[in-house]
């Protein structure tokens, strides 16, 4: 008996040794090996980087110490529109690039990047059209919960199929046809803004717009995606608001999380985490049973994805389930935080500059019937575009084109091995000299007079909707709603930037105004 305890422990030592090792030959050969190899091949390119200074953490301590040493941005309203976010937000890309160029390897352990900022390997990567190039595993894993395996997280085939799907909703030509609803989704912003002017004494008030503009757009999103349900669906967009500020506090964008932490994490956020998922899940489902019930002849978003999910007899149920709640998540997400941020952005710079309020005013008192906008008269709206243009440039919502290699992938010249991680910096593109003019940190909407390629040397470095095959598939209804949001805002109030405004650009997924953009307002 005592032999065969015996025999017992020796085997489970053994089977202990033989996991430990393998364990750390595991390690050996995916963090280092890999990572030598990877960067050997970078190197006989010609591409350069900072070496790694930690074996487990590759340059994450020189990210953390370049980050501490940042300065902070500067409040003053003349200077921080030449600031660069990125200079705040990733000190350690501009500190890279000043040393390695415009292309620039870098490691976080267990992946290695390319920075990529060369406007002619930009346009390269626009073009790559194969489906080996897509998200990047590590960061798509993290938002599992936020988005299933919808449009936004899923590669290769899966995610050609749905975006040919998802895509057909948003052409011009539906989009037309949804200014309506986005009028309608505005009138409670209107009505609330000149109460509180009222409530304030009738003359000048201070406002917070960001709730508020927020509020439109998921409004607007709601109808867009549920139809007559929408304010059922608004409750989706609050639960997930919630996933979001859960995942986004836990080093989202470069730090892999540790076996200790990530038990922790489970703990502490997971369950939460979970809950709000299946709580979503059931929302859209009894959303979508109810749809079933009426036979609507409804046709939004999840009428359509219905349609499809049901026409495809090779999905099944479940995958159909699946596939018309993360696409409706999808669509959430990357729908309305965006365009907010981007309106809030628009209105922080056009109290900088009232001349362009002026000129935005009169363009929709000449070509909008009561100061409305509608289908006909937006395309008319030419200054309305350039600052939106000129907006989106200077404070880009999505900070990032980033991309993963499936397999060795070519790149005009360059041989991207499998595992690389390319990163595009949008804010640095949009405000680089060299594409731009001496003017490039200015608020200049005119540079955008005579279109895109009118106003750069490389229109491909123009990029705040992304890049190629990926680019976002919500650009033509992004424009139209901030177009009637901000004409309707426009011809209503006028409005100056409060002392209240601190500017502080802050990460969170999206780029958005740290603490929110105040505005003194007074009706027109
Ligand atoms: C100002 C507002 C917006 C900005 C700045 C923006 C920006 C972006 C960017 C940078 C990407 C990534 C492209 C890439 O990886 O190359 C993207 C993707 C996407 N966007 Fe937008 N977006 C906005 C509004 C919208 C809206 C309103 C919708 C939907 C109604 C939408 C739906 C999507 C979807 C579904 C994708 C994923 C496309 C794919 O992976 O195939 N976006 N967006």
């Amino acid at each position: 008996m005592e032999e065969v305890i015996i025999f017992g422990m020796k085997l489970a030592f053994s089977l202990a040794l033989v996991g430990i090792l393998s364990w750390i030959f595991y390690i050996y050969g995916t963090l280092w090996y890999n990572s030598q190899r990877v960067r050997r091949k970078l190197r006989m390119q010609g591409i350069r980087g900072p070496p790694p200074s930690s074996f487990l953490h590759g340059n994450l301590p020189d990210m953390q110490r370049i980050t501490s040493q940042a300065s902070n941005i500067s409040k003053d309203n003349d200077q921080f529109l030449a600031y660069d976010y990125s200079a705040a937000l990733f000190p350690y890309f501009q500190h890279w690039r000043k040393q390695y160029g415009l292309v620039y390897t870098y490691s976080t352990g267990m992946k290695q990047h390319l920075y990529v900022n060369e406007p002619d390997l930009v346009r390269e990567m626009n073009q790559c059209i194969t489906l080996n190039l897509g998200k990047p595993s590590y960061i798509t894993n993290k938002l599992a919960p936020m988005l299933g395996n919808g449009i936004l997280r899923a590669n290769g085939h899966s995610w050609a199929q749905q975006r040919k799907l998802v895509a057909a909703e948003f052409f011009m030509d539906k989009v037309k046809g949804m200014v309506g609803l986005m009028i309608e989704a505005a009138q409670p912003l209107l009505l609330k803004w000149e109460q509180i002017i009222e409530d304030q004494g009738g003359a000048k008030a201070e406002v917070k717009v960001d709730a508020d503009l927020r509020g439109f757009s998921a409004d607007v999103i709601s109808r867009v995606c549920f139809g007559h349900s929408y304010s059922k669906g608004k409750e989706v967009f609050l639960k997930l608001r919630s996933i979001q500020k859960i995942m986004s506090n836990h080093g989202f964008l470069f730090r892999q999380t540790g076996f200790l932490e990530k038990l922790k994490f489970r703990t502490k956020k997971q369950d939460e985490i979970s809950s709000l998922e299946s709580e979503i899940e059931s929302l859209i489902w009894e959303l979508v049973e109810e749809r079933k019930r009426e036979c609507s002849s409804e046709k939004d978003l999840m009428q359509l994805l219905l349609e499809a999910a049901m026409s495809d007899q090779s999905l099944g149920k479940d995958f159909s389930k699946q596939f018309i709640v993360d696409n409706c998540k999808n669509i959430y997400f990357a729908g309305h935080e965006t365009t907010a941020v981007a309106a809030s952005w628009s209105l922080m710079l056009l109290a900088l500059y009232p001349e362009w309020q002026d000129r935005i005013r009169t363009e929709v008192a000449q070509h909008c019937p009561n100061g409305i906008p509608d289908a006909d008269s937006l395309p008319l709206l030419k200054t309305v575009s350039m600052v939106i243009q000129e907006v989106l440039r200077l404070y880009p919502p999505a900070a990032f084109v980033s991309r993963e290699a499936y397999e060795d992938i070519q790149i005009g010249s360059l041989n991207v091995p499998k595992g690389v991680c390319l990163w595009t910096l949008i804010p640095t593109l949009h405000r680089d000299p060299e594409i731009w003019g001496p003017d490039s940190n200015e608020f200049k909407p005119e540079r955008f007079s005579e279109g895109v390629s009118k106003a750069i040397k490389f229109p491909q470095a123009y990029v705040p909707f992304g890049i190629g095959t990926r680019l976002c598939v919500g650009k033509n209804f992004a424009m139209v709603e901030l177009k009637v949001v901000l004409a309707l805002i426009v011809s209503k109030f006028s409005f100056s930037l409060s002392p209240s405004y601190k500017h502080s650009p802050a990460y969170n997924m999206i780029v958005e105004p740290g603490h929110g953009v105040y505005l003194l307002i007074q009706k027109n």
